[in-house]
């Protein structure tokens, strides 16, 4: 099976998550666009969405899926959405696509996070995949010589403006193997919005494409 067609089962095994008349918090990504493909077959037995981005909020709109702002809405099931990596703690690194904050939040008010991705994301260690993280722009050069000092190489993902109209670092070899001490310190640096770093509310479910099917993982 190729890649894509990895990312198309998990999205379609993601459903199964979905209770019926439930609002769905929905990521933002290659995969997840599979998923909302997949959760267009059942946009009459849902209520609405919850989206993490603008590109996802398109998609759905598209499909006839209602979205809602998350300020309008007081909890969600699930959230479903991929990683760019995922380790066995279920601690996870995104933000490649740039949504890494509105996915935080989202990801926030949901009861379960569904991770979906194929197998080249599952990793011992977090940290090969850059560190994706969202700086107000005048504190880019600030928070860059800081997280220098946390021993990262932090390069600017310059030419990309996120939903929120900030800017993006990736930070280069790290090492994450204290996800949640790196997470807690990199949200102290002052001008930074979010990390993509998501340790603290890691996944409660991961579905892992792989060449023999979709195998489930779920924190006890
Ligand atoms: O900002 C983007 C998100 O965190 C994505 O969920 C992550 O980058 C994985 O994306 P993809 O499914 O395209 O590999």
């Amino acid at each position: 099976m190729t890649q894509d067609e990895l990312k198309q089962a998990v999205g379609q095994a993601a459903l199964k998550y979905i209770t019926p008349g439930s609002i769905v918090g929905v990521g933002t990504g290659s995969t997840v666009n599979h998923f909302i493909t997949a959760l267009g077959s059942m946009k009459d037995d849902i209520e609405a969405a919850v989206s993490s981005s603008e590109a996802s909020t398109t998609r759905l709109r598209e499909l006839g899926i209602q979205v809602l702002d998350l300020n309008d809405v007081d909890e969600l099931d699930v959230y479903v959405d991929g990683a760019d990596e995922i380790n066995e703690q279920m601690e996870m690194i995104k933000g490649g696509g740039a949504a890494l904050t509105r996915e935080k939040i989202v990801a926030a008010v949901a009861k379960r996070f569904i991770c979906i991705v194929d197998e080249s994301k599952l990793v011992p260690v977090l940290g090969k995949f850059p560190l994706p993280v969202e700086v107000i722009p005048m504190a880019r050069n600030y928070v860059a010589r800081e997280l220098a000092k946390l021993g990262g190489r932090p390069i600017w993902r310059g030419g990309v403006v996120t939903d929120n109209g900030n800017h993006i670092l990736d930070v280069h070899d790290l090492t994450i193997d204290q996800a949640k001490r790196l997470e807690s310190q990199i949200n102290g640096i002052v001008g930074v919005v979010t990390s993509g770093l998501f340790a603290h509310r890691g996944a409660d479910v991961a579905l892992i494409g792989t060449a023999n099917g979709v195998i489930t993982r779920e924190t006890e």
